[in-house]
């Protein structure tokens, strides 16, 4: 059984005092037996890079330009990201889908630039509400992937990491059900399996209000490869307790 994945978003937050704390305390508790990234704004990646340096802790961005340089006023390159020992890359998250107006085009364009530059996309889908409501998920969620399958050849395919997020999840406090997401879950891999060769070896997230009461439930689901944490991985605790649960769904396996 592969080892699962858990992934601290710290979207808008933090600063360099409490990114010291934060990081002092997740590095002196992490358990054995679980890979995990933290993916920082980018002010602080130098900042994060050096603490984790040699942890074991991955370092990851929140977003990137699907260009490689020029005039692009306020945006980030990959080789930028590269440079600061960053090895995961957001793409694709419901906040930037929605406030900055990304489109499945534009989130299939950056993992491209992503996978150029030998890093990892953790790329986010999922279906709101409303689209919930009307039955249409799937459909949303086959929209989204098909945009990547469109300009990613099946062996570069392989190396994405996805994360299905249910944007009614995402910091409300209220998860969606395991069964919600093992049927959509199970619903990426076949996709997957349909568009790759080896679909059961790419890794497939959950990400929507997990905390540590609900960690080994959701990590625990036949197609989940681990997680991607926002408010949680703020809380050093809260973090460790979900990398534990990680770590046990794969031990009690
Ligand atoms: O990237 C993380 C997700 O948006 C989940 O955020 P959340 O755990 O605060 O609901």
């Amino acid at each position: 059984m592969k080892r699962k994945l858990v992934v601290g978003n710290w979207k808008m937050n933090g600063d360099r005092a409490r990114n010291r704390v934060l990081l002092d305390q997740i590095l002196g508790g992490m358990p054995s037996g679980v890979d995990c990234a933290v993916c920082v704004p980018f002010p602080y990646l130098a900042q994060v890079n050096e603490i984790l340096e040699g942890s074991g802790i991955a370092l990851g961005a929140q977003d990137v330009s699907e260009f490689s340089d020029g005039a692009y006023t306020g945006d980030v390159s990959v080789a930028m990201l590269a440079d600061w020992g960053v090895r995961f890359v957001v793409v694709g998250h419901s906040e930037r889908r929605t406030l900055h107006h990304e489109s499945d085009e534009v989130v299939a364009r950056k993992t491209v630039a992503v996978l150029d530059g030998e890093l990892t996309p953790i790329v986010c889908v999922g279906e709101t509400l409303a689209e919930r409501e009307s039955g249409v998920t799937e459909q949303v969620l086959m929209r989204q992937l098909d945009a990547l399958a469109a300009v990613l050849p099946s062996a570069v395919l392989q190396r994405v990491v996805i994360a299905y997020e249910p944007v009614w999840a995402i910091g409300t406090g209220r998860a969606a059900t395991a069964e919600q997401v093992q049927a959509v879950l199970s619903f990426v891999r076949g996709w997957l399996a349909r568009h790759v060769e080896a679909a059961n070896e790419v890794r497939v997230l959950y990400g929507g209000s997990v905390k540590p009461e609900t960690a080994e439930a959701l990590f625990g689901l036949p197609d989940a490869d681990g997680g991607l944490i926002g408010g949680a991985s703020l809380d050093a605790p809260s973090f460790l307790e979900i990398c534990r649960a990680a770590a046990n769904t794969v031990r009690g396996a």
